[in-house]
């Protein structure tokens, strides 16, 4: 696999492999030879959906990317979704550093994002420049995403006008939880136009997309008409210019309750608890390993 940014990367490439890009498989030969800010926003324009996944290690990198998934984001939710930890706000720059560099390595052509870990970025733009810089040098990834809104603008400006995409995300937005008060849908009546504003300022300091987390639809549909960039739903509606959701929940590897916005595209656990049983009484019983599996 190759993280190569060299040259011939602008145009569209022919060694799509038959493989599905966004706009479906007639589409593949069109995926260009790396995804870049432009081509979400070419998207937008021609009114043209897709989707994001998250991604935390190379398998599953390698895979999305070769399904077609233009935009893949190491989120800060391998807090709960790879190391066990309750919240988002525990993971450190330190542990998502070389997740990010096995997506990043294992990629051909999606643009890899990286979430800006809760306390990464915060308290100054240069604070948010020197982490960026670090998942830019040290993992290779191709973008940042942090969450927030107009208070953002600072560190969005900083970051931009350095050379580094920028990813918004909005709404319901996990690291401020405990300031939030819980898990709860943002920008209900009159918390519609604050919304909005942050997403018109975002756009504005030069972030290349935003994320809505759990916002009414109509508020989704508003912002994704009122701003220039491509808007990222998860449990925004269907108006959005793209959808996002987290790898373990869209392929049914996750257990427990899940969030609403989730739809299972594969039992995955039920398919790794069956091949481990399996596994596991065939070891019992002598039926593996067979002649075929000795030396
Ligand atoms: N596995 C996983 N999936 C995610 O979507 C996700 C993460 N982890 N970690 C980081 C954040 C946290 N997110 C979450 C997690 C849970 C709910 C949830 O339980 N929602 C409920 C209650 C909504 C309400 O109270 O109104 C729901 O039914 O949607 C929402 C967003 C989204 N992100
Ligand atoms: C759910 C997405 C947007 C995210 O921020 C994450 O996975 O960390
Ligand atoms: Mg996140």
């Amino acid at each position: 696999m190759s993280a190569s940014t060299a040259a011939g990367t602008e145009g569209p490439s022919a060694a799509g492999g038959g493989q599905p890009a966004p706009g479906g498989a007639s589409e593949a030969s069109k995926r260009p030879r790396r995804y870049r800010v432009h081509h979400l926003r070419d998207f937008k324009n021609r009114g043209e959906k897709w989707a994001m996944l998250t991604a935390y290690d190379q398998y599953t990198a390698e895979i999305f990317d070769q399904a077609g998934i233009p935009v893949l984001l190491v989120g800060d939710s391998a807090a709960n979704n790879v190391f066990g930890y309750d919240t988002t706000l525990r993971v450190t720059v330190d542990e998502l550093i070389p997740l990010a560099r096995a997506v990043a390595g294992a990629v051909e052509h999606a643009l890899v994002v990286a979430d800006l870990p809760f306390g990464s970025y915060q308290a100054s733009p240069e604070q948010a420049f020197h982490t960026a810089v670090r998942f830019m040098k040290e993992a290779g990834v191709h973008a940042v995403k942090l969450e927030g809104g107009r208070n953002m603008v600072p560190m969005v400006e900083k970051l931009t006008q350095s050379g580094i995409p920028v990813m918004a995300h909005i709404g319901f937005t996990p690291q401020s939880e405990h300031s939030i008060g819980g898990y709860r849908v943002q920008g209900r009546g009159d918390q519609a136009a604050g919304l909005i504003d942050d997403a018109v300022a975002l756009a504005e300091a030069g972030a290349f997309s935003v994320v809505l987390e759990m916002v009414p639809g109509d508020v989704a549909a508003e912002i994704t008409k009122r701003v220039p960039i491509p808007t990222i739903g998860i449990g925004a509606g269907r108006d959005t210019d793209a959808q996002v959701l987290v790898w373990q929940d869209m392929a049914g590897l996750r257990s427990g309750s899940m969030p609403r916005f989730v739809k299972q595209y594969a039992d995955l656990r039920g398919i790794l608890t069956t091949a481990a049983a399996t596994y596991a009484s065939e070891v019992a019983s002598g039926a593996f390993p067979g002649d075929e599996h000795t030396f």
